[in-house]
């Protein structure tokens, strides 16, 4: 931003699992670098102007929100492979490792062609953006060229991500597995040495170990060793999200004693881990999570239409466990966070049906509160991959990654119409004026209509509204 920027309107932001934060007339600051510089609560109009001289800020652009819009912190997907895209709504009728072989190993090996892969991830990036996503954990291909590509994309979007090359030397197709553990890690070097020689530190690299079942035993070490080498390397990979799997991966690691014992005895397994599904954990895994201080990617679409399970989100948030949320595509059939909330109260909801609340539990066996969902989608995800100090909530030195929403008629959404014309709705009583009646119909009946503008780092790089 060459000028500070002041928004004057609705400001919605996560505090706890428990509550959030809604004020329908804030005064948010943006300042140069793209940070929030300030924010004042409760502002009446007559104010405005002493409060921007106060602050130094009447030479800002000032943009005023209209009567049903909001901003709030941009949407954090935690896990989805992008070139998947491609492949959204096929092969739905099979179990993971059927789909894998079926459909989602070829499509991925078409990714061995640079220029399918640049066309495919300049439309499948822009996509992403425009749904809200500020901060998306990315599963590229084997490929390093293409992988590289990707990460160019993502960094000249403006989008804030993490982007790993897959890695995977066994149990795949002869077309699309790597030749060797050495070929795999020198190709995750390449690949982080090129993303770090990026201009801004907007995109950085993540360790991709597809999952336990496509790495040998000397590729896990190695790349356990990398993450003990350099610990500002993220990792990401899949636990436990299918029985078949689970008993598959038992069985080829005999010598660890369950699932997320593997990646823990390869040093895979820590604060900086995202383990996306985490369906079928015993007692002793969800502990050993806990223990490690890795985080859990949330993905009920996936979970619901590969047929995998439900994962016990409720009981994880009650241990304290780091949560988010991913739309783990194209295992999930939308590249929105909103099908991710929807479907995740949803699964909670369906949870709750069968194991009703123990007594002491404040969210497993209960429908997860819209508050929650705010905080899974946002703050949940920025501390899954170590970045809730700088986005995920809306906080004065925070950077200003945040959605410009609206539920007005003029958005385009039919969904939402009731919203505009009822102006009770909108309005509400007390001080919080129908934000959370917005944000639940955002939440449930909103789409990429409704996601105006998208800022990353103060930037606007996308959204429906069509950007100066
Ligand atoms: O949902 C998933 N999508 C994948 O691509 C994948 N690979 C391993 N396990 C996986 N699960
Ligand atoms: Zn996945």
């Amino acid at each position: 931003m060459a000028r500070q920027t002041v928004f004057y309107g609705a400001v919605i932001s996560p505090e706890t699992l428990s509550e959030y934060q809604a004020y329908p007339h804030s005064l948010l600051c943006v300042n140069t670098s793209g940070n929030i510089n300030w924010i004042v609560e409760d502002v009446v109009d007559s104010a405005v102007q002493d409060l921007l001289s106060q602050y130094g800020a009447l030479e800002a652009d000032f943009i005023e929100l209209k009567h049903g819009e909001f901003i709030m912190p941009g949407f954090v997907d935690t896990h989805t492979h992008a070139p998947q895209v491609p492949n959204i709504g096929s092969g739905q009728q099979h179990e993971l490792l059927d789909w894998l072989a079926q459909y989602t190993f070829p499509m991925e090996a078409r990714f061995s062609d640079v220029g399918f892969a640049r066309r495919a991830y300049e439309s499948v990036v822009r996509r992403i953006i425009d749904c809200g996503t500020t901060t998306c954990c990315y599963y590229g291909t084997l490929h390093l060229e293409s992988t590289k590509v990707l990460a160019d994309i993502v960094h000249a979007y403006g989008q804030r991500a993490f982007v790993g090359k897959c890695n995977m030397d066994r149990h795949a197709p002869d077309n699309y597995v790597e030749p060797s553990a050495d070929a795999s890690l020198a190709a995750t070097h390449a690949l982080i040495a090129h993303i770090r020689a990026l201009p801004s530190p907007l995109v950085q690299p993540v360790i991709t170990p597809r999952f336990a079942i496509s790495c040998t035993p000397p590729l896990l070490g190695a790349l356990g060793a990398l993450a003990r080498a350099d610990q500002s390397l993220l990792i990401q990979t899949h636990l436990s999200e299918n029985a078949s799997e689970v008993t598959f991966t038992r069985s080829l690691f005999s010598e660890c004693t369950s699932y997320t014992d593997v990646y823990d005895h390869y040093g895979l397994l820590g604060p900086r881990t995202v383990l996306a599904h985490a369906v079928y954990l015993d007692d002793a895994e969800v502990a050993l999570i806990k223990a490690r201080d890795a985080g859990v990617s949330h993905c009920p679409t996936s979970n619901f239409n590969l047929s995998s399970g439900i994962c016990k989100v409720g009981a994880m948030l009650d241990k304290g466990i780091k949560v988010g949320l991913g739309t783990d595509v194209s295992g999930g059939f939308s590249t929105s966070i909103l099908t991710a909330i929807q479907h995740a109260s949803i699964a909670s909801k369906a949870l709750a049906f069968h194991s009703p609340a123990p007594a002491e539990a404040t969210f497993a066996g209960r429908q997860l509160p819209l508050s929650a969902l705010l905080h899974l989608a946002t703050l949940g995800g920025a501390q899954v991959c170590g970045l809730q100090d700088r986005v995920g909530s809306l906080a004065p030195g925070k950077a200003f990654d945040a959605l410009l929403v609206s539920v007005r008629a003029d958005a385009g959404n039919p969904g939402l119409w009731g919203a505009d014309l009822d102006r009770e709705l909108c309005t509400g009583d007390g001080a919080r004026g129908g934000l959370d009646a917005m944000l639940e119909r955002f939440f449930f009946t909103g789409d990429d209509r409704n996601v105006r503008r998208v800022y990353v780092q103060g930037r606007w790089i996308g959204g429906a509204e069509e950007r100066r």
